[in-house]
């Protein structure tokens, strides 16, 4: 009888005890441990008593890639396939995205005819730099940051503006430090392979067509852009949750903080809690690489040192809901570029995504959320060092939205959520940091694998693709 015992009750950690019951039969015990009282991690979804749902962490998922499609998958096993709300590329919510640049609102070119023009904030046609792209040299570097890399292939402006707020609204984070291999893998690839990335998005394998059935194929059919489900998604870890549960063998075991894992001499390890010390034969850590280090044992110094190192950023997340509509533009959001020097990093159309998820009875409220901090954590700060209260977050919240919609009506409920270290940010290195901290681990032969928003990227797709592919490689052969 072997057990697996899966460190974290967040989305990776429930997919990774998912699938090893799945493809894993040796292991007749599964168990999840989550230190909270609640599974789901930054999942996290309040459905109001009249039916409004706010969203405290990810909102939406896209159908597209590998990751993707098995997202879909998953939500199709788990029995999910009618709570699903699409958002379909035609939809305004998909195809309009707006920055917030010297105080006014600019719609992203989102067509091919928008490329010939010259679309403020842009001071020229981004056909411009698209044609000139494929002449710019590759680099020799293994690695170099998200701005140098667009500075170089498609210039400064697109990389100040467009890129600098993208890379706030994806990781919170500052484009001038973060990694370009670690953050957009396609994109370093394009460049190594084909020397361009419109070289690379012209004459790049195209992806080989998938035999797709059920919501995949529906998400192709009727070109779906991303989508969630009718009780927000934490129905998603919800419904993972209970569908190992479920299973023989499976256990998720909330209020139960992993203190320290430690080897045996037979090959196994004691994973401790403070409760129980249970011996596995597979670890699973599903935790922020940092919180992970202090339950390894101090003769791993160099491993706990390198897991360690992560940094990752704070979040304040302010829920709004106004009565009525008084959005005064479609889309699905708005960023600001960090040269507007301010902690705010953008705005989400809540009401506009996924107008199901509103007040019942109340068919044109509107539901915003704004975000916060990030890398420009430290600029929301009270002099003494302190984090403004909630009172002074929502008035800030409040105060952005109304400056940048034009919004005059107060909200009539509001929610703010501090998310702390909840986006690890992947600097340049990023991908060299992981093999080691994967070869450390090999070395140390603890039965100890890791998965999670820390390695590989932080997108939900990301985190369950990961924990499904660690998985299926250790299947029998
Ligand atoms: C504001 C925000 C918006 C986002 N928007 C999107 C989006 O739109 N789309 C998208 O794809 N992604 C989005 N993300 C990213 C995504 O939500 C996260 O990267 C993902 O949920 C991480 O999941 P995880 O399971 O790897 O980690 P976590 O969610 O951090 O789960 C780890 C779990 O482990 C528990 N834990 C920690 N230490 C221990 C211990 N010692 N013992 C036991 N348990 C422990 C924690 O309590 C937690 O529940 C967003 C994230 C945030 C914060
Ligand atoms: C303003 C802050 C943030 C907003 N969302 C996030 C932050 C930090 C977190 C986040 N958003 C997305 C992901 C997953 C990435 C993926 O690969 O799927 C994460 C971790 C999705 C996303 N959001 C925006 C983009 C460009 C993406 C990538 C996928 C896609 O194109 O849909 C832009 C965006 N995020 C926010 C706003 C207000 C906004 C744009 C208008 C909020």
């Amino acid at each position: 009888m072997s057990t697996a015992v899966v460190i974290g009750g967040g989305v990776s950690g429930l997919a990774s005890a998912y699938y090893i019951q799945r493809y894993l039969p040796q292991f007749s015990k599964v168990i999840v441990l989550e230190s909270s009282k609640r599974v789901g991690g930054w999942v996290n979804t309040t459905i109001n008593p009249d039916g409004c749902i706010f969203e405290h962490g990810p909102r939406s998922l896209r159908p597209v890639g590998p990751q993707g499609r098995n997202t879909l998958q998953l939500a199709e096993e788990l029995g999910l396939t009618r709570d699903v709300l699409p958002i379909l590329r035609s939809d305004p919510a998909a195809k309009n995205r707006y920055l917030y640049v010297k105080g006014k609102l600019w719609a992203l070119p989102n067509s091919v005819t928008s490329l010939f023009k010259k679309v403020p904030p842009f001071s020229e046609p981004l056909i411009k730099v698209l044609a000139a792209e494929p002449f710019h040299r590759r680099s020799k570097e293994p690695d170099e940051t998200v701005h140098s890399f667009v500075s170089r292939r498609l210039g400064r402006e697109v990389a100040d503006i467009a890129i600098d707020a993208m890379c706030r609204g994806i990781f919170a984070g500052d484009c001038r430090s973060l990694s370009v291999r670690a953050c957009f893998p396609p994109l370093h690839e394009m460049e190594q392979k084909h020397g361009s990335l419109v070289a690379g998005l012209l004459f790049g394998s195209k992806s080989p067509k998938v035999e797709a059935s059920g919501l995949v194929r529906e998400a192709v059919d009727c070109k779906w852009a991303s989508w969630s489900l009718r009780y927000g998604l934490q129905q998603l870890t919800d419904a993972i949750a209970d569908a190992v549960t479920n299973t023989r063998g499976g256990e998720v075991r909330t209020h139960s903080k992993c203190l320290a894992i430690q080897p045996k001499d037979n090959g196994k390890v004691v994973v401790r809690t403070e409760g129980d010390s249970i011996e596995a034969d597979l670890v699973i850590s599903s935790i922020y690489s940092r919180d992970l280090a202090p339950l390894l044992p101090a003769s791993l110094s160099d491993l706990r040192k390198e897991l360690s190192s992560l940094e990752s950023v704070n979040v304040i997340v302010v829920n709004l809901e106004y009565k009525d509509d008084v959005l005064p533009v479609k889309g699905f959001g708005h960023l600001l570029p960090s040269s507007e020097n301010g902690p705010l990093l953008g705005v989400v159309y809540d009401s506009c995504t996924f107008p199901q998820h509103g007040r019942k009875g109340s068919p044109n409220s509107t539901r915003l959320s704004v975000m916060l901090g990030g890398s420009w954590y430290n600029k929301l700060l009270n002099s003494d060092g302190s984090l403004p209260s909630g009172s002074d977050l929502l008035q800030m919240a409040t105060q952005a939205a109304a400056a940048h919609l034009g919004i005059k009506a107060r909200p009539i409920r509001s929610h703010v959520t501090l998310q702390e270290e909840c986006i690890p940010q992947y600097k340049v290195g990023h991908v060299k940091w992981v093999a080691d901290v994967e070869n450390k681990i090999q070395q140390s032969k603890l039965p100890l694998k890791l998965v999670g928003a820390s390695y590989r990227g932080p997108a939900i797709n990301d985190c369950i693709n990961n924990a499904r592919k660690v998985i299926v490689a250790m299947k029998p052969t």
